[in-house]
């Protein structure tokens, strides 16, 4: 900890540091609040004769250590220094009058001002809801994962690896087994990984940063009713939020906003439990989307749903990838989804045996076939149509479909 704190002292100061310095925080806020938790309920302890005056003492002095330690993580103002270099930078290159340089200077200068500005507020804030930055563009990183339920147990994932850029909407497939919801659990950190990395828009998943990486993170399971706590669809939606500690008077704006993505913005009174199992899902989604994650997670959402739920829940898929704003991560047993997909993983026994577009996924079906996952059924018809001389190609719809064959 130490030398992450005084590393805050050097110039140049990136993104990454930025998150570094916000990670520091949450952890103290949190060691803070706990101990703070834990002397005062000794207090209680110790006025009922419960404890020794000594044990009472040890927690008081355990307190206070943590408090002094997170006020100087506070007050350090290496930011400010970064700030001041950047401005002096810049005076001086406006001094040599060179084109280039100023706009280099002036470039720098803005960022040390935004890496100021996010600190100061963190620092007001003590570290809570401290949000990391994106320092990639991908949104997820995945090396060399590695996972085993017990040492004497075989691998239920071996050497995965890939990368998800953000906007992408990827669907993850594999028969019964093969290591799909082990990924997934991994991802959102129900797992920890004890073999690779995860990298969540370049931040390295760890036990200490684990809070703030899930913050770019939802996800939405099979079963709808599992996932409902409140009375209402707008109270089911508020739990989140308050959990998240958002201001109570913009809570409803972000309600209605989550709702209508779904088209449930006039369920918002009604019980979740009388909606059908299409609408109970929709709502799952709104309650993650006023989250704002940047990642979501659908963990075969859409299996228990009938053909309408079905159809409604990947229309939104698609229309959120279609935002641009969000990676969608689809673990999913249906293949005619992975036509909406812009890249497939397939798994196989823990392992990631292929990734590419639904075409590239699609052209063997024969592997496809040995790993007894279905072809999607428009890729059937395709199939059909070339075995009589009719040639069309990579429909992601029968509307495609029927026009590719209207034009022949
Ligand atoms: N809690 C657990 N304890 C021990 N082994 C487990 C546990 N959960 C899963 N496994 C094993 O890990 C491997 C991968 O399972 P996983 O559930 O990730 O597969 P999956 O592809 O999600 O399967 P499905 O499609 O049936 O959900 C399997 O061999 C499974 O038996």
């Amino acid at each position: 900890m130490k030398k992450l704190f005084t590393e805050f002292y050097k110039t140049n100061l990136n993104d990454q540091d930025l998150n570094e310095f916000k990670i520091i925080l949450n952890k103290f806020y949190i060691e803070t609040t706990e101990k703070s938790n834990t002397f005062y309920a000794l207090k209680d302890k110790y006025a009922n004769r419960q404890i020794t005056k000594e044990e009472l003492q040890k927690a008081r002095l355990e307190y206070r250590a943590v408090k002094n330690e997170f006020a100087k993580v506070t007050q350090n103002n290496a930011f400010k220094i970064n700030l001041n270099n950047a401005r002096n930078l810049l005076k001086a290159a406006k001094k040599t009058k060179a084109a280039i340089d100023i706009q280099k200077a002036q470039e720098e200068y803005v960022i040390a001002k935004h890496l100021y500005d996010e600190a100061k507020l963190v620092i007001k804030e003590k570290g809570r809801g401290a949000s990391l930055a994106k320092v990639s563009e991908n949104a997820l990183e995945v090396r060399h994962l590695s996972f085993k339920y017990s040492p004497d147990f075989p691998y239920a994932l071996k050497d995965v690896n890939f990368d998800i850029k953000h906007g992408e909407y990827v669907t993850i497939i594999g028969h019964n087994g093969s290591g799909k919801s082990t990924l997934s659990k991994l991802l959102i950190g129900v797992l920890s990984a004890e073999e690779g990395d995860i990298k969540v828009f370049g931040n390295l998943m760890t036990k200490n940063n684990l809070d703030q990486i899930r913050r770019f993170l939802g996800i939405v399971f099979q079963n709808p009713d599992n996932q409902f706590i409140g009375s209402t669809v707008e109270a089911d939606i508020a739990f989140g939020l308050e959990n998240k500690r958002v201001n109570p008077e913009d809570m409803r704006e972000i309600i209605i906003e989550a709702a209508s993505k779904v088209r449930m913005e006039n369920f918002l009174d009604k019980e979740p439990l009388n909606l059908s199992g299409g609408q109970k899902q929709r709502v799952a989604i709104a309650s993650t989307l006023a989250l704002n994650p940047d990642i979501i997670i659908f963990d075969e959402a859409t299996s228990m749903l009938d053909p309408k739920g079905n159809r409604e829940i990947k229309e939104i898929m698609v229309e959120l990838r279609n935002t641009g704003l969000k990676t969608i991560i689809s673990i999913t047993h249906d293949m005619d989804e992975i036509l909406n997909a812009d890249k497939v993983i397939v798994m196989n026994g823990g392992r990631l045996e292929k990734m590419g577009t639904p075409e590239e996924i699609l052209k063997d079906k024969e592997y496809l076939r040995s790993r007894h996952l279905d072809i999607p059924f428009l890729a059937t018809v395709e199939e059909a149509l070339e075995n009589v001389g009719v040639k069309v190609q990579h429909s992601k719809n029968m509307d495609e479909l029927v026009k590719q064959i209207c034009k022949k």
